[in-house]
């Protein structure tokens, strides 16, 4: 993999990095139902062009005064959650799209909100060409979109997890119990004219065992269900915590166990590559004769084919299913026309209000992604506590922008292979979510040299891609653990710089910055103490510490009338060596930065925007 190399000096007369603005941090709780939700982390410009956009904080997109960011709704939602969407953006509501007509829409929409009749496939994103910032499946399952690809693409995909559980389990229990009592065969009889009173004798649920398979959302509420109907009930799960089982007076088993011993077995888990047909010939045969089988997870997790033999011989007496492998199953299939089968058109998550409820959801989530805002549903994207969030803000503003100076400082011709992160904190290491940092820090090195949009979405992996080996060290800082870090150091592992300066004793580019009232600043460059807010473009100079240089370079850039917002001076030794910082709001033309250099008592200088 090639490794990151600057395509262009930072000293030029047109940087390719526009001056960003101070983004002001707005930290906005969205609570819903009482639950803290999300929280926005964004750069708020009041005007901002398309590439400053590009260059804000861990969001997706910012959302500007000028242009509303268009959602496109590929299935029927919720009219309260259109609502929602509709006060902030251009609704699409496009149902029945084919993956042709969604290729050839998704490149002008923002958003995608799906169900799971949408396959939102690699090719979908690749059509997106960059635009597609969030894609938000109103519903639990995401075995319909690609999440690889998603990723790659920097695309953040969030979920409705909450809204549709007590729908699902509901579900589940009707199906069971219609089941039992064959209340669907009954009722195609006599609708066909016939009264078969002995045909359809059930059996009772009362005193059997259930195993719930999958003991998440929906799981536990089916099992407490089911408790209530008098059954007895286990559970596997092997990623459920115990106390959540004891809590509803249900035992956890293991897979064998579960399927050996119980007379009915309900599906709740989703279906990954481990889940995938995990009930095959294999399976059915350890299972008690004449077993019932309930199934609103996913189809997927079925062998069809294997429980259509299973059913035949017996071994499976019943099976009730919402969900199959192909949805809609083809109208022949052996499956669905079993005379011991029931089956429903995926309707677990279909009550007037569930659907209310996971549109609001989804709507909710992303809108926020849109304003960036990490939303506490996101799959693809670390999970950063809202409160985490909010104390981490000014360092990520930090962290990001240290990243930028960094990969300024790297001389044309070398690539940048190793980034060692060093955090000092007076925090316990466990009291540290770094991630959102390191991903930052990713970002402030890799946009400005690639044609790539990093948020925090992709940053692991496209540095992955480029061949960047990313550390990251603690040390200790003896100071109150009420402030999460003290400093945070970027150093880049064997490069030349082209400002000797930022070298530091270990042969690396050191950055090094903290967070002063609230503010990010640069205080340490290779070996030399520092003390700037990062703000607008930096010059930093090292000199001969002699009198007049603060004034012999201020008159340069007042000639070509660059506002000077901040100067800091710092002497290594006295009378023979001093780096000067000086912060501009304009970025200097290449003849003044020329001039700039060609002061004698200047050794090195360079100029980098921030
Ligand atoms: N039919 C429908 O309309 C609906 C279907 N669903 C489906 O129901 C399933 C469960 O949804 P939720 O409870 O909300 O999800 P959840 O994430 O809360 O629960 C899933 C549980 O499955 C467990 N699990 C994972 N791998 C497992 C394995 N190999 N063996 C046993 N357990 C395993 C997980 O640890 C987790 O506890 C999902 O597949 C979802 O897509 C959900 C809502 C509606
Ligand atoms: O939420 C889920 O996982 C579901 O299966 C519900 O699917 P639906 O939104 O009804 O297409």
């Amino acid at each position: 993999m090639a490794a990151l190399a600057p395509t262009k000096p930072a000293i030029s007369g047109h940087s390719q990095l526009l001056p960003l603005r101070t983004p002001s941090i707005s930290l906005v709780f969205s609570p819903v139902r009482s639950r803290l939700r999300s929280i926005t982390v964004s750069a708020r410009l009041a005007e901002i062009s398309p590439v400053e956009k590009r260059s804000g904080l861990p969001d997706l997109e910012i959302t500007s005064k000028k242009a509303k960011p268009t959602v496109l709704v590929s299935e029927k939602l919720g009219e309260g959650g259109l609502e929602l969407l509709r006060q902030f953006s251009n609704v699409d509501c496009a149902y029945n799209l084919s993956p042709e007509e969604l290729c050839a829409k998704i490149s002008l929409c923002d958003a995608l909100i799906v169900r799971s009749g949408t396959k939102v496939t690699r090719e979908v994103f690749e059509a997106a060409k960059g635009r597609l910032k969030v894609v938000g499946r109103a519903g639990v399952g995401i075995d319909n979109v690609d999440l690889q690809a998603a990723t790659e693409h920097g695309c953040l995909v969030v979920n409705a997890p909450t809204a549709n559980t007590i729908a699902a389990a509901e579900h589940g229990i009707a199906l069971l119990t219609a089941m039992a009592r064959n209340v669907a065969q009954a009722d195609a009889s006599m609708k066909s004219g016939k009264w078969q009173r002995n045909k359809y004798v059930g059996v009772s649920l009362v005193g059997k065992t259930l195993a719930v398979m999958g003991f998440g959302k929906v799981g536990s509420e089916v099992a407490r269900r089911a408790k209530g109907l008098g059954m007895h009930v286990i559970a596997h799960d092997p990623y459920a915590p115990a106390d959540r089982a004891r809590a509803i007076g249900v035992e956890l088993v293991s897979f064998e166990e579960a399927i050996s011993t119980s007379d009915f077995i309900s599906l709740h888990m989703p279906l990954t590559p481990t889940t995938s047909k995990i009930f095959d010939d294999e399976t059915f045969g350890k299972m008690k004769k004449g077993v019932r089988i309930v199934n609103v997870a996913r189809g997927g997790v079925i062998d069809e084919d294997a429980l259509v033999r299973a059913l035949d011989v017996g071994a499976v007496a019943q099976a009730a299913l919402d969900v199959f492998t192909v949805e809609p199953p083809p109208s022949d299939s052996r499956l669905v026309q079993h005379e011991n089968v029931i089956v429903t058109p995926h309707l677990g998550a279909s009550t007037i209000e569930a659907q209310e409820g996971v549109a609001i959801e989804i709507a909710e989530a992303v809108v926020g992604a849109l304003k960036g805002e990490l939303a506490a549903t996101a799959v693809n994207a670390p999970m950063v506590p809202a409160e985490v969030l909010f104390e981490l803000s000014p360092y990520v503003v930090l962290a990001e922008k240290l990243g930028r100076l960094a990969v300024q400082l790297v001389a044309g011709v070398s690539g940048i292979k190793g980034i060692k992160i060093v955090y000092a904190s007076a925090r316990d290491p466990d009291d540290l979510d770094t991630r959102i940092l390191r991903a930052m820090i990713v970002k402030g090195i890799v946009q400005p040299i690639s044609s790539l949009f990093v948020n925090i979405v992709n940053a692991d992996y496209t540095a992955k891609q480029r061949g960047l080996r990313i550390s990251e060290e603690r040390v200790f800082h003896d100071g109150s653990p009420e402030v999460p870090i003290d400093s945070i150091q970027v150093h880049l592992t064997n490069v030349e710089s082209k400002f000797a300066s930022a070298i530091s004793d270990s042969g690396d580019i050191r950055v090094e910055g903290k967070v002063k009232d609230g503010v990010p600043h640069l205080t340490l460059v290779g070996g030399f103490s520092v003390n700037v807010s990062l703000e607008g473009n930096l010059i930093l100079c090292r000199q001969v510490d002699q009198p007049g240089m603060i004034g012999r370079v201020g008159n340069i850039l007042a000639e070509q009338n660059v506002n000077i917002n901040f100067m800091s001076v710092c002497r290594t030794v006295v009378r023979q060596q001093a780096i000067m910082a000086i912060g501009v709001d304009e970025e200097p033309e290449k003849e003044t930065l020329k001039k700039i250099g060609e002061v004698p008592a200047i050794d090195e200088f360079v100029f980098l925007t921030l």
